[in-house]
């Protein structure tokens, strides 16, 4: 029997418009030939048409108010966080969300940076322990907590900016990954749209939206850090290829972007209502889920005799790929009473659901 997928690291290929792709390729190739043998060094940031077009989207879609100087490209999150460390000062102190996202915690501590984990209340980051722990920049994920999946609500986005405000040397990174996959709440206005201070540093990807090996990600620098960018960063040249960022400049500007994503919620809100009437049906209270008004994955724990070990190697033997819940609990904490896990859905197809859940099932009781 085939594998079936609940992971959160893949999405599913097939919807890809794999056709209106190529076409803006060719565009690109024949629009912008100029560009593409531009040496990347005069455009550090990333080409600056390509930048226009991210800054007006953004501004639609999720209320960011950014001028194109402000965007820097880059091949990957974690590379721009490399570069925005350095704007900071040598004894600044970080603090993320715990469970958080560990690639990020790795990235921080492989720094050696003084970095503290604030745990999560309903809201997403504590405010409470924030103020105690009171670090200068702090990282969040307030879309769709990552990996539990939390929505932070208006309010607690406009206490997270007060507190930023207070003294000048306070910062917010906003991860903003996930964002475009809401379900029940109409899109909350980000914090760097809410943000009237220059405080909030805006990161977002197209690896969950388009293709993870487009590595094409970036990051919005409030003006006060693009001086301090400019003077001591302004040497590194792009990381991301001029191909991919003209080509998904043509897709955006074509109005492929926009369809797409329409067509992805409307795949990923069907299988997701199809899974969680699955699951309930046949977990009934022996589950609890979190984290299922928002993106391409939720969590569930279970009431279970079986340990999270057991469980794992009977998944993998039921050819079933399920990822728990352990390894986003930085610090060694352990965050969670009972077995939990990540459902993703993104690479499950309608078809698979209940099978998956049946596996899923003999793997836990
Ligand atoms: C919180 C968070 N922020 C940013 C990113 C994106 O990083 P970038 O690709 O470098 O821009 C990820 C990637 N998360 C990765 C999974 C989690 C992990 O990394 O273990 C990739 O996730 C997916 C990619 C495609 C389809 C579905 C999921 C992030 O989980």
């Amino acid at each position: 029997k085939d594998w079936i997928s609940f992971s959160h690291m893949s999405a599913d290929r097939s919807i890809f418009p794999f056709e209106s792709w190529l076409s803006c390729e060719h565009k690109a190739l024949k629009l912008s030939r100029l560009e593409l043998n531009d040496d990347s060094s005069r455009f550090p940031q990333g080409l600056y048409s390509v930048r226009q077009t991210i800054a007006r989207f953004l501004s639609v879609a999720r209320g960011v108010n950014c001028f194109p100087e402000q965007i820097v490209l880059g091949g990957s999150t974690q590379f721009l966080f490399y570069i925005l460390r350095h704007l900071f000062g040598e004894n600044t102190r970080y603090a993320m969300e715990n469970p958080g996202y560990r690639r990020m915690y790795e990235s921080l501590r492989m720094e050696r940076v003084r970095l503290d984990t604030i745990p999560l209340d309903r809201k997403g980051i504590s405010i409470d322990v924030l103020k105690r722990i009171n670090p200068n920049v702090v990282y969040v994920t307030p879309s769709h907590q990552f990996p539990t999946g939390v929505v932070m609500p208006i309010s607690r986005r406009i206490q997270l900016l007060n507190w930023a405000a207070e003294t000048k040397d306070r910062y917010i990174i906003e991860d903003d990954y996930d964002s475009e996959f809401k379900y029940e709440t109409d899109t909350i206005p980000s914090l760097q749209g809410l943000d009237s201070y220059g405080r909030v540093i805006y990161f977002g990807t197209f690896s969950k939206s388009l293709l993870p090996g487009l590595r094409l990600s970036y990051m919005i620098l409030p003006q006060p850090l693009l001086k301090i960018y400019r003077k001591r960063c302004g040497f590194i040249m792009s990381t991301c290829n001029a191909m991919g960022q003209l080509t998904l400049q043509q897709f955006i500007d074509s109005g492929e972007y926009r369809k797409h994503i329409r067509h992805m919620k409307q795949v990923y809100i069907n299988r997701q209502k199809k899974l969680i009437y699955a699951l309930t049906r046949r977990f009934g209270s022996a589950m609890t889920m979190h984290g299922a008004n928002a993106g391409l994955h939720f969590n569930a724990e279970f009431d279970t005799t079986r340990s999270v070990q057991e469980i794992a190697m009977r998944a993998k033997a039921a050819r079933l790929e399920l990822y728990n819940l352990q390894p986003y609990c930085l610090d060694g904490t352990d965050l969670f009473s009972r077995p939990a896990f990540i459902l993703g859905f993104a690479n499950l197809p309608i078809e698979k659901i209940e099978e998956g859940v049946e596996r899923l099932y003999r793997s836990i009781f």
